[in-house]
């Protein structure tokens, strides 16, 4: 079965939270037919179906820490063999999250061709985190779990940009700038790989 998906394109989408990933990657889907699979919308998708796996990782969620590794990892890949037949490529969104699950990934997928760095400054993402949640309903878009995730981003996502910088694959946008102009860069960057 994960044969299907060794050939696949892989793009991971790295930056920190309220970024404009998946904004991004919206835009992708549209123009490229990739397939977005964003971590952290498979496990809010768990937590909705009121599963027990779902209620402990509503827990660890809204705390603004990490979940474990081989949960993410399975859900992304079920997601992924799922789609393998009409997917022109895979959007992993939101993971790794640190250099460890990036390893796991590779062992257990295969290699990203491409890594979207989307950067913003963290003032800016403080402000999209705090607008997204006056509508997202999410419940780690308040202040004291952006501040979390925040540091957590800094601390363990951030090396993991480095890892993949010293082989080559990081392409990195200017998040700061309006959407469209960010997907103008983004363009370039997924045009450049074929
Ligand atoms: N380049 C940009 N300029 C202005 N707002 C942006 C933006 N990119 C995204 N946003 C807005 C949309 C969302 O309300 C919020 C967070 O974006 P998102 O795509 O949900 O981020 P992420 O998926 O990285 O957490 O910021
Ligand atoms: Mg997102």
């Amino acid at each position: 079965m994960a044969d299907k998906i060794k050939d696949a394109k892989i793009i991971f989408v790295v930056g920190g939270p309220g970024s404009g990933k998946g904004t991004q990657c919206e835009r992708i889907v549209a123009k490229y037919g990739y397939t977005h699979l964003s971590s952290g919308d498979l496990l809010r998708a768990e937590v909705a179906s009121g599963s027990d796996r779902g209620k402990q990782l509503q827990a660890i969620m809204q705390k603004g820490e990490l979940v474990p590794l081989d949960t993410v990892l399975d859900m992304i890949k079920d997601a992924m063999i799922a789609k393998a037949d009409v997917s022109k490529g895979f959007l992993i969104d939101g993971y790794p999250r640190e250099v460890k699950q990036g390893e796991e990934f590779e062992k257990k997928i295969g290699k990203p061709c491409l890594l979207l760095y989307v950067d913003a400054k963290s003032e800016t993402m403080i402000k999209r985190l705090l607008k997204r949640g006056e509508t997202s309903g999410r419940s780690d878009d308040n202040e004291e779990t952006i501040k979390k995730r925040l540091d957590l981003y800094y601390k363990a996502t951030e090396p993991v940009i480095a890892f993949y910088e010293s082989r080559g694959i990081v392409k990195k946008v200017d998040s700061e700038l309006p959407v469209d102009e960010v997907f103008v860069q983004v363009s370039q960057a997924i045009d450049s790989l074929k």
